[in-house]
């Protein structure tokens, strides 16, 4: 054990919060990210809102799986609840073997520093940086030394091998993107959360982008989760999973556009 801490300066607590994922030593039997009967209730009494009712499902280590479903199903609470962002009212996940109820905050910035990427609808990269820089932040700031060889396979696999040196007005928004996934991607963290990855981006850019998400899980193992409203996004994923009323609906695998439509309207009608 203790492969995926090397190099890293581990606090106690830091080793508390990563150590039981070094543990899975590559089992692809335990499932990257688990939830069991998660629960999220807003309110109380008469105005309480179930946006997630006892959802169960697992995502495997390695794939690239969508969330979907209508407004309000509970896709956004499902995604903050995995990434520890934010706490079910009943119910737990699981990020390999850690179960994240047990961290205390400290723990659980330090899980999603070191053992989660995140990619957002919003490209949010720094100005002021080139696209090198932006994406070796985060590593800079949780003091993790390079990794050189994943560094250049990462920029290979997005293609930002000519654009490194550019800042980010420089780049066309497809791009930008792909330097946000890279950055989420360098740290080679157990589980990459995209929310609406394409939603700023045309359709050509937003190609770009999905075709790499889907080319991180396969030729480098990532496994991603994300979720989108748009079934072209879906089917670049390995499997999609459908939420309605803050419950598990429905899923799918090896989507195309057409099937994906075919379940989202079994699912409003
Ligand atoms: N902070 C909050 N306070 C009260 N209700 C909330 C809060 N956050 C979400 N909800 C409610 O929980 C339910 C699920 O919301 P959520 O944002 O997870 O759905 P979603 O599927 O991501 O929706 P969309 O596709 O519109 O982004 C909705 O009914 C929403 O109004």
């Amino acid at each position: 054990m203790g492969t995926t801490t090397s190099g890293h300066d581990a606090s106690a607590e830091d080793g508390a919060a990563r150590g039981s994922a070094a543990d899975d030593g590559g089992d692809t039997r335990v499932p990257a990210v688990a939830a069991r009967a998660l629960t999220k209730t807003y309110g109380t009494g008469d105005s309480e809102v179930r946006a997630l009712d006892e959802v169960s499902v697992d995502f495997a280590a390695g794939a690239f799986t969508a969330i979907m479903g209508p407004s309000g199903s509970g896709k956004s609470t499902l995604m903050h609840c995995l990434a520890g962002l934010d706490t079910p009212t009943s119910g737990g996940v699981r990020i390999g073997r850690t179960d994240l109820a047990r961290l205390g905050d400290r723990q659980l910035t330090l899980l999603r520093r070191d053992r989660i990427g995140f990619v957002f609808q919003a490209f949010n990269l720094l100005p002021m940086l080139t696209a090198e820089q932006n994406i070796l932040l985060p590593a800079q700031i949780a003091k993790r030394p390079l990794d050189r060889a994943r560094f250049d396979r990462v920029v290979e696999v997005t293609g930002l091998g000519d654009r490194l040196g550019h800042l980010p007005a420089k780049l066309s928004g497809g791009q930008q993107q792909r330097v946000a996934v890279a950055r989420a991607l360098l740290g080679a963290p157990e589980v990459v959360y995209a929310d609406e990855p394409t939603g700023n981006l045309d359709s050509r850019s937003g190609a770009e982008v999905l075709g790499f998400l889907a080319d991180s899980a396969r030729e480098l193992g990532q496994t991603v989760v994300m979720v989108t409203h748009d079934p072209v996004a879906a089917s670049y994923a390995d499997r999609v999973v459908f939420l309605r009323d803050g419950r598990v609906a429905d899923e799918t695998r090896a989507p195309t556009p057409e099937t994906v439509l075919d379940h989202l309207l079994k699912l409003e009608g």
